[in-house]
């Protein structure tokens, strides 16, 4: 790993186009001291409304590279409901105090018309039949508006081959959002994209419950019942440890105790391919690895989490 910038030097730009944003990018590579090479450039994509979850993100990629680019852009491809587009947490010069403080060199804040300048993409990406379970079952058609909003960042963001010293490309998600990185890292690798994909373990509350710029629409009744997610994973998780058998049933049945939460999906699968594993109704002791996967709806904000088990 190649030693980042001396952080006292750092100063926060923000760019808005991506001319500004190549342009940031290069002077911020040839801005470091010689000798640092090979240079590694970070990206963090986001949607903003920062939280500690993102600043795990942030501080990871600001430990593991020289340049660090944070974007922030609420990508209206990816919602199939326009209310949850319009009420989606919009606090950019909140972002932009925390980027600042945790030591990013870069914020990168598009206008739509320069993600989308021709509008929609009449050239799609596909999310396959992943993308349309789980995640992909409730927001139809989430996942490739989420793939084309990627696909361009990590374009915008690449390191210039013009600099003529290697630089290592690497994009940071977060394991919150699990079907997102897995369709993450297929594109990368079936288009060839020359970037490393780092995840990042989920930050959850003190209480359990993952963080997301949505669970400010909680109340606090809300937030409390939403608990049960990590009380159920939790459970789950512990017969895991044991070797015991799973009884996805009967940890999932701890829902019905919560009127508050509906239950969407409480899914054992197979952490690289998202596929479903059959433990869930089985007396069989688990072994070996999966990832439980779970989603709910609390009024109208929709919580996803997941656990790993085994080894
Ligand atoms: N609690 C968390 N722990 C780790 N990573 C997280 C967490 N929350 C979000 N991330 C990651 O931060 C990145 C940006 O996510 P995003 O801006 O959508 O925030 P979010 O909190 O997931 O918002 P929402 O779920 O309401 O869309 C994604 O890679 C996501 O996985
Ligand atoms: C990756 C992402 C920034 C694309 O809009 C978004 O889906 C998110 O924040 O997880
Ligand atoms: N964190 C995933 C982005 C979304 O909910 O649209």
């Amino acid at each position: 790993m190649s030693t980042p910038a001396n952080s006292a030097s750092r100063a926060l730009r923000i760019v808005r186009t991506a001319a500004e944003l190549s342009t940031a990018i290069v002077q911020a590579l040839e801005g470091l001291a010689p000798g640092n090479s090979p240079a590694a450039l970070g990206l963090v994509p986001t949607m903003g409304a920062l939280h500690s979850g993102h600043e795990s993100l942030v501080s990871t990629a600001r430990e593991q590279n020289d340049v660090l680019v944070v974007s922030i852009f609420v990508n209206e491809l990816q919602f199939n409901d326009r209310a949850d587009f319009e009420r989606y947490p919009r606090t950019l010069d909140a972002d932009i105090e925390i980027l600042a403080r945790a030591g990013a060199d870069i914020v990168f804040a598009p206008e739509v018309s320069t993600v989308y300048p021709d509008g929609r993409p009449l050239v799609k990406l596909d999310s396959g039949a992943l993308g349309e379970k789980f995640e992909g079952a409730s927001r139809p058609g989430h996942f490739d508006g989420m793939l084309a909003v990627v696909a361009k960042l990590l374009h915008f963001c690449m390191p210039p081959a013009s600099l003529g010293v290697p630089v290592a490309y690497r994009a940071y998600f977060g394991q919150k959002d699990a079907q997102q990185l897995v369709l993450i890292n297929r594109m990368v690798a079936d288009l060839n994209y020359p970037v490393e994909i780092r995840s990042v373990p989920i930050i959850r509350s003190a209480e359990g419950l993952a963080l997301s710029s949505r669970n400010q629409f909680l109340t606090k009744e809300q937030a409390k019942a939403a608990l049960v997610i990590h009380r159920a994973l939790n459970l789950v998780k512990g017969r895991a440890d044991r070797h015991e058998p799973l009884y996805l049933e009967d940890a999932a049945g701890l829902f019905e105790m919560e009127p508050l939460v509906e239950l969407d999906y409480f899914e054992l699968v197979d952490p690289r391919t998202l596929q479903e594993l059959a433990f869930n109704c089985q007396d069989t002791p688990f072994t070996g690895e999966g990832l439980l996967l779970v989603a709910a709806k609390v009024g109208k904000v929709r919580l996803i989490d997941n656990m790993s088990l085994g080894y």
